[in-house]
């Protein structure tokens, strides 16, 4: 059996403090979007003081005083920058005097269009992703690996937590239809512009194109952008397509990507969940 020394176990017993609270980090990240903290700091020109935050997002009296430590939380994963006040200027002990920066981590969560470059913000994409629906899913891990379901085994945890697949909980629930599909749109715009702007000869000779479980249109309305010959259209499920004002630009089709897909030059797909979840059944 493998033995450890001392200084390995102490290591480890760090390390395994560091996956224990783990979780709060995606929490402190969710919060730090849902207090506006990288768009204030970028409104103050990139550096802002706690009195500066404090002016800029709603938080009561009472807890005012709890805002340095999500700071220096934020700050010790990479979140934002802080310069160490002088000692003189620590008052409780915390950071009164620290000016707070932004990283290219929260660079990327600030909502302000052009701050950084052609990518716009990836806060709908966090807010997608740390729903009370995705946290209580994954709190059903052990529980779906221990329960013999029998046929249900190839269900995930998601449908363990919630009764139905993320898809049905959308269709169910039209707040979070609209964070995810925001959360999916925001991720694929800064995708499309990396894709288009290295790969776009792959769209040399196209005419025409579904994205199939296109969303609410971003990569179709990229690619039709950048390649107006190209006619472009977007299959997704009802509650997706039926969410999205006509543009005069993309077509939207409401369907079922297991059942059949329109006729067209090239099929472009953005799913990897949807085709993972799917392999057994599009695979054979
Ligand atoms: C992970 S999201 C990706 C959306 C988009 N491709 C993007 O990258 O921004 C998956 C999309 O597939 C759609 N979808 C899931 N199952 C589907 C099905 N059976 N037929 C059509 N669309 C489906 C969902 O509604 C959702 O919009």
């Amino acid at each position: 059996m493998a033995t450890f020394s001392n200084e390995e176990l102490l290591q480890a017993h760090t390390e395994l403090w560091d996956l224990t609270f783990g979780y709060l980090k995606s929490m402190a990240l969710e919060c730090a979007i849902k207090l506006g903290l990288p768009n204030a700091i970028h409104r103050r020109g990139g550096d802002a003081t706690l009195p500066d935050l404090l002016d800029a997002v709603s938080v009561p009296e009472s807890k005012k005083a709890h805002l340095p430590r999500l700071m220096r939380f934020l700050g010790a994963f990479g979140i934002f920058t802080a310069d160490a006040p002088a000692a003189g200027e620590r008052a409780n002990g915390e950071e009164a005097g620290a000016v707070y920066g932004l990283t290219p981590v929260s660079r990327l969560l600030v909502d302000d269009s052009g701050a950084n470059g052609s990518c716009g913000s990836l806060s709908p994409f966090v807010l997608s992703q740390t729903t009370k629906y995705h946290v209580k899913a994954a709190m059903h891990l052990p529980e779906w690996f221990t329960s013999d379901d029998g046929a249900a085994a190839a269900e995930m945890p998601f449908r363990t937590a919630h009764g139905a697949d993320l898809w049905g909980v959308m269709d169910r629930d039209p707040k979070m239809n609209q964070v995810f599909n925001a959360g999916m749109g925001s991720d694929t715009q800064l995708a499309m512009d990396f894709v288009i702007g290295n790969y776009g000869d792959v769209f040399d000779g196209v005419t025409s194109l579904v994205d199939v479980g296109g969303g609410t249109g971003s990569a179709a309305r990229a690619i039709a952008k950048a390649f107006p010959h190209v006619k472009c259209s977007v299959l997704d499920l009802p509650n997706v397509v039926n969410s999205v004002p006509p543009d005069g630009v993309v077509e939207y089709i409401s369907g079922d990507m297991m059942s059949s897909i329109p006729a067209t030059d090239a099929v472009f797909l953005k799913v990897r969940y949807i085709v993972a979840m799917n392999a057994d059944l599009v695979l054979g």
